[in-house]
């Protein structure tokens, strides 16, 4: 009896007809807004203008014992129009006997609300991820792996969604554009700032590109999957990334960035923009060390090269290293014109010996092409300092010193040569000097 009074939802034991034997507070209040004349004398009558069904439902329930109606949603009517306010019941109504019914309510107006609102917010998200077509959005997994995605993948990149899964989010981006590191940093930078926003060329299925954002941001923390124990770690869903077709754009950004970043003579990247760059990339390489490597080229006698043949031929020869730059080194390179004939290049995930031999393909390339200025060819030759960060370096000044210590030693040991710096200075280590040097 004290169980039925203060039981938290209401109680109302009844006969077969509804009469009410018996009634708790709590269905009292339930109920008593239902009642025409303010009395509860039978629980069909009260539920009659809102749940017509139940006095038949009870009846028609022929066994002598069970659940009759289990959770039964009944919005009440009493301020009709008003949604938004009106109330809901929930109703289950056992059978104990072949005498007594048991009705259990409860208000599930909250919960009726939310449930309405998720439906809501659920059908708007949908639509609006449906239909969008400069979009696509992606669930990736801790390991940058893609989970889910929604249907504009198909429209605006043309991947069959299924070919997708468990794929690196790196697919599309074009070959050479990214390292397995710069996908995880990208990762790793979502988890420290909240997000992570690149730029650049996206690949779509046909293998035509276009210029799109890709922005990664971590996803709340959703606990273990069910049986999850932890050995399918980096399986959960936990970065989104939406990708955005933003090649409208590109064009005035294009411009704006070229004007700021760029060496206007040959299209490079300029000091600022190699600063600012290696900057970023030697702060990622704190999340997770890995080689770094600088290279600096300095064009040999070039100042005989501008006397010779004229300043015009000499910013021809310029621009015709800046294309050998280009051609020679990867996309994931930064690449820039950090003085008068002066180059540098940071090569994330490269070791010194790595990039001392890329900078000796360059010195290669450079020394046996000619560049044909007035129908008149002319020959030149570049001097190479490679230096690779290590414990004892910090940051991008010391870096660039050593390398611009090892480029000293090459133009000193005559040019035309790749050197590079080592900790037994001043007798610098003479990489592949027997196949490089030109002295
Ligand atoms: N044509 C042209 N020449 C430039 C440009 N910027 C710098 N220079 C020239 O590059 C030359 C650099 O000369 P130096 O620093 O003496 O070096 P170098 O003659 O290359 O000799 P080493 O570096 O010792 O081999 C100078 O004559 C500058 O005028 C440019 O944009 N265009």
């Amino acid at each position: 009896m004290q169980f039925l009074y203060l039981a938290p939802v209401g109680l109302v034991q009844t006969a077969l007809d509804g009469t009410i034997c018996m009634i708790n507070p709590v269905s009292a209040q339930l109920l008593m807004p239902l009642s025409r004349d303010g009395n509860l004398t039978n629980l069909f009558a009260a539920l009659e203008g809102v749940a017509p069904a139940l006095r038949h439902l009870c009846a028609d329930f022929l066994p002598s014992q069970g659940v009759v109606c289990d959770g039964m949603y009944i919005p009440l009517s009493a301020d009709k129009g008003r949604k938004s306010t009106s109330k809901v019941l929930s109703l289950t109504v056992v059978k104990l006997g072949d005498t007594r019914l048991m009705a259990v309510l409860s208000d599930v107006t909250v919960q009726v609300r939310r449930e309405r609102e998720l439906k809501q917010t659920d059908a708007w998200l949908n639509s609006i991820l449906t239909n969008i077509t400069d979009y696509a959005m992606f669930r990736l997994d801790g390991l940058g792996r893609i989970a889910v995605w929604n249907e504009s993948i198909g429209r605006m990149m043309g991947y069959a969604p299924e070919a997708l899964v468990g794929q690196p989010y790196s697919i599309f981006s074009p070959p050479e554009a990214t390292t397995p590191e710069h996908l995880l940093d990208q990762l790793r930078e979502a988890d420290e700032n909240g997000w992570s926003l690149s730029e650049g060329f996206r690949l779509r299925a046909d293998g035509s590109q276009f210029w799109g954002s890709a922005m990664i941001s971590p996803l709340p923390d959703q606990g273990p999957s069910p049986g999850d124990h932890g050995e399918r770690e980096g399986l959960a869903p936990a970065y989104c990334l939406i990708i955005r077709d933003i090649s409208d754009k590109r064009d005035a950004n294009e411009r704006q960035r070229k004007a700021t970043y760029c060496d206007y003579l040959t299209g490079l990247a300029n000091r600022r923009a190699f600063f600012e760059a290696a900057e970023l990339e030697l702060e990622r390489r704190k999340l997770s060390t890995r080689p770094t490597a600088m290279i600096l080229f300095d064009a040999d006698h070039f100042k005989a090269v501008n006397n010779r043949f004229g300043h015009p031929a000499g910013d021809a020869v310029l621009c015709h290293l800046a294309a050998a730059l280009s051609a020679t080194f990867r996309e994931v390179d930064v690449v820039a014109r950090v003085g008068g004939e002066e180059f540098a290049v940071l090569l994330p995930s490269t070791d010194l010996a790595g990039a001392a031999a890329v900078a000796n393909r360059l010195r290669t390339l450079v020394e046996t092409t000619a560049v044909m200025v007035d129908g008149e060819p002319i020959r030149y030759t570049v001097s190479a300092g490679v230096a690779a960060m290590d414990y004892s370096l910090t940051g991008l000044d010391g870096l660039m010193r050593r390398a611009d210590q090892a480029l000293y030693a090459a133009k000193a040991r005559g040019r035309n040569r790749v050197d590079c710096w080592t900790p037994d200075r001043p007798t610098y280590k003479d990489h592949l000097s027997g196949a490089i040097s030109a002295a």
